[in-house]
């Protein structure tokens, strides 16, 4: 939260903000996009990332565990197959942050920047898929967040609980639905695969 001078008739206004690519809004889909490049945020020898098509079920996450940008409360996050993203450049320089993680997220070593997360359990419900943050990338067109996921898991990094109101609130006024898992449609193929495996 912030305190933000502009003020009306000297009433100080109070804005929640999420994550910087929605906090003023963002941009719809592009249906045509297909793909691009993502880079971390080191001045020298970047790592980057190519990634051969559109993302999907980009979302706002709160959990602990997703790279955010300085400042911001949530996470921005998308997946795309594992089979469209290469490293293009500087792959030494990445490292597993957690290897005992269901999402096994490579990171800068030196800036810190989590680069993609690979899911390396062939029976994980989203086995195959890559989580990805397209903030990182110059292009436009990737898909648009379209959800908050872990919204209550934002307390464990240090949220006040009474803050929570206003968070959900800002979530829904962005168009951003909050739940405190993922997404119905994203839990109901979890437990879909739950059952299938039974
Ligand atoms: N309260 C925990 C929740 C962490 C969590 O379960 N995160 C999800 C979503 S990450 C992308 O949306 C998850 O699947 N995690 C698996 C993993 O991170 O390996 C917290 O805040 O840490
Ligand atoms: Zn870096
Ligand atoms: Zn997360």
């Amino acid at each position: 939260m912030i305190f933000e001078p502009w003020s009306i008739l000297g009433v100080i206004t109070i804005k929640t903000l999420i994550h910087p690519q929605v906090d003023n809004g963002f941009p719809a889909t592009a249906e045509s996009f297909a793909g691009g490049s993502l880079q971390c945020q080191c001045a020298n020898n970047p790592i980057e990332v190519t990634i051969a098509a559109q993302t999907a079920h980009n979302h706002v996450c709160g959990c602990s565990k997703c790279w955010k940008p300085e400042g911001a409360l949530f996470a921005q996050i998308a997946v795309v197959s594992k089979d469209k993203v290469s490293v293009t450049a500087n792959a030494d320089k990445l490292q597993i942050i957690d290897e005992s993680a269901a999402i096994q997220r490579h990171a800068c070593k030196e800036c810190g920047t989590h680069m993609y997360g690979r899911i390396e359990n062939t029976g994980h419900p989203f086995y195959g898929l890559d989580f990805v943050h397209t903030e990182l990338s110059k292009q436009q067109g990737w898909s648009a967040p379209e959800f908050a996921a872990f919204v209550s898991s934002i307390i464990e990094s240090g949220t006040a609980p009474e803050a929570m109101a206003d968070v959900r609130q800002t979530l829904k006024d962005l168009g951003l639905p909050p739940y405190d898992c993922l997404s119905p449609a994203l839990m109901d193929a979890i437990a879909t695969h739950v059952a299938a495996n039974k």
